[in-house]
């Protein structure tokens, strides 16, 4: 599409937020009382309620009409085929092959015939097939250490494993096992990310060495925090057990074979996958082998075969009912049609603490960008802050400001029907939360009905001035629900892939590429120059830098 009709196409959303009352939700469901079936898509086991959206009868075709111009379908199709989407490092995004099943067919090339489709064919036949050879050495890998046919140094079975990773090789992971993993399963599993040694501190007591096998999760093998952390760890086994048999209680996930081998990590032991995979998309990779260690080898295929049930309705489902698409024209909504920065997203599910810090990285390192593809500055905002707690801790922390603070922030509501504890009871209350939640955040109460519930109950004229505005809230604040029927590997599954295809979405229609993150370098290099003043060496950092190292050291200095 030419990009002029990629600009009218926005320019038509954009100037319908910015007619009168274009934020007015309330007004919706007067005029159409059948709205909430309308406004509502299932996908597999997830149905998405857009509903108490400001998504009008005039702005969904507005917004359908800007994903046909920016091409979301040709980009769509050229990810799945494997073409060179990730356009700044000159390769594909092919974390969906992760998800093709053993004997299924890659995804074809996109549309037509072209040099990048042919290309795209043999990236992808070639990930496909190092994913599922991988995979089956993974779950060779977790039978033998399942069944103590691999052992610790000392002849015990492994009770433990400890994933050492950062940003995608921790995320992702981390969360599902927080959201999986209850006490009958077969391993415990652990997660080390931050270079702050009381991470480790805190994780070490919980691990007996004899019985902790370590996985080192990083991409490039080459992350200062995750080297950092397994040089620690291989020191507590090693005087433990012996350097040479601490050596033997070590796997390496990564895409980079030599540092592993240079780490001394066996190739047996060495677990790729392809370098399409980006960090944040790669818990489907051997970057989840914690997951299948410590849930089991089944869990982690329904997993899998989650995210591919999404991936199915995402390739196949029209655009007016494909629920990624959707939920990325209803951030394309809220941050350039209606002005709104942020996005809350809230689990109303324990067991899914994490999902919002997955998120953070998926969408913010993949969104957050100035320019577009072709390196053009960027003309509108890009992705949005995103943050959020699980519900209903939110409510008694930020839930305030999203209330009745000026800027409204729209709120992702996940909400989870039937819990796997024996207290319905609690269940019902933590429902109702965050319902009322989403329904609050619509409707308000304006200053009259506040003036005479406050009178009703007998307070005083002056208190009812006092207090009266403070207790307004505006109402028509946007929120999205999102429901499954429950919490488990294949529902959980649909939930990441889902928010995965969000972001391709919003990388075509916003014209940028989601697949890289350059945005993170500046801050490594400088670490280095920083370190080396730490360290007492001159490193020509800033003076504003030089003054705070130089407080630091008075502080050491007074220990
Ligand atoms: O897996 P690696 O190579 O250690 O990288 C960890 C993380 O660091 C980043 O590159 C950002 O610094 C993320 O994209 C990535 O998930």
């Amino acid at each position: 599409m030419p990009r002029s009709d990629v600009e009218a196409a926005w320019a038509a959303v954009e100037a319908l937020g910015r007619r009168p009352g274009a934020a007015a939700i309330r007004s919706l469901f007067t005029a159409d009382p059948d709205r909430p079936a309308r406004m509502t898509r299932q996908a597999g086991d997830v149905l998405l309620d857009l509903s108490r959206t400001a998504i009008g009868p005039e702005v969904l075709p507005a917004l359908l009409a800007l994903a046909r111009a920016a091409g979301v379908e040709r980009f769509r199709d050229a990810m799945a085929g494997g073409e060179a989407v990730n356009v700044t490092e000159g390769r594909g995004a092919l974390h969906m092959s992760l998800r093709i099943p053993d004997g299924a067919p890659p995804y074809p090339p996109g549309r037509g015939h072209s040099e990048a489709s042919d290309a795209g064919a043999n990236q992808s036949g070639t990930a496909l097939t190092q994913a599922q050879q991988t995979r089956a050495r993974m779950r060779a890998f977790t039978a033998e250490v399942h069944e103590g046919r691999f052992l610790g140094a000392t002849g015990e079975r492994f009770t433990d494993v400890v994933n050492i990773g950062i940003g995608g090789s921790d995320l992702g992971p981390a969360m599902v096992a927080r959201a999986l993993w209850t006490p009958g399963a077969p391993m415990r599993a652990h997660y080390l990310a931050n270079v702050d040694a009381h991470a480790w501190e805190a994780i070490r007591p919980q691990l007996d060495p004899k019985r902790t096998l370590v996985l080192i999760a990083s991409k490039t093998f080459t992350t200062q925090e995750t080297m950092t952390n397994a040089a620690l760890v291989r020191g507590w086994l090693a005087e433990a057990l012996g350097d040479g048999a601490a050596a033997g209680h070590f796997a390496a996930l990564s895409t980079n074979l030599k540092g592993a081998a240079e780490f001394g990590i066996p190739e047996a032991r060495v677990f790729g996958f392809s370098d399409t995979v980006g960090g944040r998309f790669s818990l489907w990779s051997s970057i989840g082998l914690s997951l299948a260690l410590a849930l089991g080898w089944p869990a982690f295929e329904r997993l899998l075969a989650g995210g591919r049930a999404m991936d199915e309705h995402f390739l196949a489902a029209p655009l007016e009912d494909n629920l990624p698409l959707l939920l990325a024209l209803t951030e394309a909504w809220h941050v350039n049609g209606l002005g709104y920065p942020s996005r809350a997203v809230l689990p109303y599910d324990e067991r899914l603490a994490r999902f919002p810090a997955h998120l953070q990285q998926l969408e913010m390192e993949s969104l957050g960008k100035g320019v577009h593809a072709d390196g053009s500055r960027l003309s509108r905002r890009s992705g949005p802050v995103v943050f959020g707690e699980p519900g209903t801790n939110a409510q008694h922390s930020f839930m305030q400001l999203i209330h009745q603070s000026p800027v409204p922030v729209p709120v992702d509501f996940v909400l989870v029907a039937r819990a796997d504890h024996s207290n319905p009871d609690s269940h019902r209350k933590l429902l109702a939360n965050g319902l009322a939640q989403a329904e609050a955040l619509l409707v308000g109460k304006d200053e009259t009905t506040v003036r005479q519930e406050m009178a009703a109950s007998g307070a005083a004229p002056g208190s009812i001035d006092l207090v009266a505005s403070h207790r307004v809230f505006s109402g028509d604040r946007p929120s999205t629900v999102i429901l499954v029927p429950r919490l488990d590997a294949f529902t959980l599954g649909q939930l990441v892939a889902l928010y995965e295809h969000k972001v391709a979405c919003l990388g075509a229609l916003w014209g940028i590429n989601p697949f890289d993150q350059w945005g993170v370098e500046l801050g490594k290099v400088v670490a280095g120059h920083v370190g080396a003043r730490l360290e007492g060496r001159s490193a020509g950092v800033h003076a504003a830098t030089e003054a705070s190292v130089a407080a630091i050291m008075r502080l050491q200095g007074e220990r």
